[in-house]
């Protein structure tokens, strides 16, 4: 898959749930080595748009093209998955009795057989060379030996992250990722989402202004399943309709 132009391209999607269009003619695109913020009230349709990405839910019309030609329309989750496109839930879901390490480990070999199975093989030394770097990406280098379900809210999210880039996907996709977290944890994964950017192309949806501010350069503003303003925070911040639509529900920044 060649590097350049878009990694994502959605052309005139609608998704109809019995009438409602959740996506309503929506056209979006992501170029590699983008971090792309995607906001909007409640309800505008930005957790349907990252369903429509991984497969999850099937739109009535349009188009969804990954890299230059795959058509992703039709194809399963897991598919797309092995494509190249990796999700991280809001929700952390993680072997709470494993350690941080195994965590990684059976993440890097999910197509093994099983847990124990993979558990109990030994590791190369390029696959151990990559769990270290993951856990240096994911700020988790001192703690391979913990039991997930110890670390803090942000250090499991943090540990999901690092599961779903051991799977090298080109594309992915985070769902809210600082809910619950402190201030300090919410500036560590800015930073974190940041580098990953460096090597994958990253599409976050988010509620939270401050840490928009902190890590976009480009904003997507979604309302009523479709896209009403593109462009830097303070592009979006000027724009009267987005003035509008948050009037009374949020304030659009500081
Ligand atoms: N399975 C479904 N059946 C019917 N309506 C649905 C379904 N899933 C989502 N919707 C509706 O589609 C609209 C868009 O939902 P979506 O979850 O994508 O919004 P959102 O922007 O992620 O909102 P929030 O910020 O509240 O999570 C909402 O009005 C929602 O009620």
């Amino acid at each position: 898959m060649s590097d350049k132009g878009s990694i994502i391209y959605l052309e005139g999607v609608i998704v109809d749930y019995d009438g409602f269009k959740a996506l309503n003619n929506l056209n979006f695109i992501v170029n590699y080595h983008e971090l792309r913020v995607v906001i909007g009230p409640n309800g505008a349709g930005k957790t349907t748009l990252l369903d429509v990405i991984c497969g999850k839910t099937k739109p009535v019309h349009g188009r969804v093209i990954f890299g230059k030609d795959v058509d992703l329309i039709g194809k399963r989750e897991d598919e797309i998955t092995k494509l190249g496109i990796g999700r991280k839930f809001q929700a952390p879901s993680i072997y709470s009795n494993l350690t941080v390490w195994e965590n990684l480990d059976l993440s890097l070999k999910r197509d093994s057989k099983g847990v124990f199975v993979t558990l109990l093989s030994k590791s190369t030394p390029a696959e151990r060379e990559r769990i270290e770097a993951t856990l240096e990406t994911i700020g988790l280098q001192e703690h391979p030996h913990r039991r997930a379900g110890s670390l803090s809210h942000g250090q499991k999210q943090w540990l999901e992250i690092g599961m779903v880039i051991l799977q090298d996907p080109a594309l992915l996709l985070v769902d809210e990722p600082v809910a619950g977290m402190t201030d300090k944890e919410t500036e560590q994964t800015g930073v974190l989402l940041q580098t990953l950017a460096e090597k994958h192309a990253v599409i976050v949806i988010e509620h939270d202004m401050e840490f928009v501010r902190q890590i976009a350069r480009t904003v997507t503003v979604l309302h009523e399943g479709t896209v009403i303003c593109e462009g830097t925070v303070d592009v979006i911040q000027a724009n009267e309709r987005v003035r509008e639509i948050y009037l009374g529900r949020q304030k659009v920044g500081h």
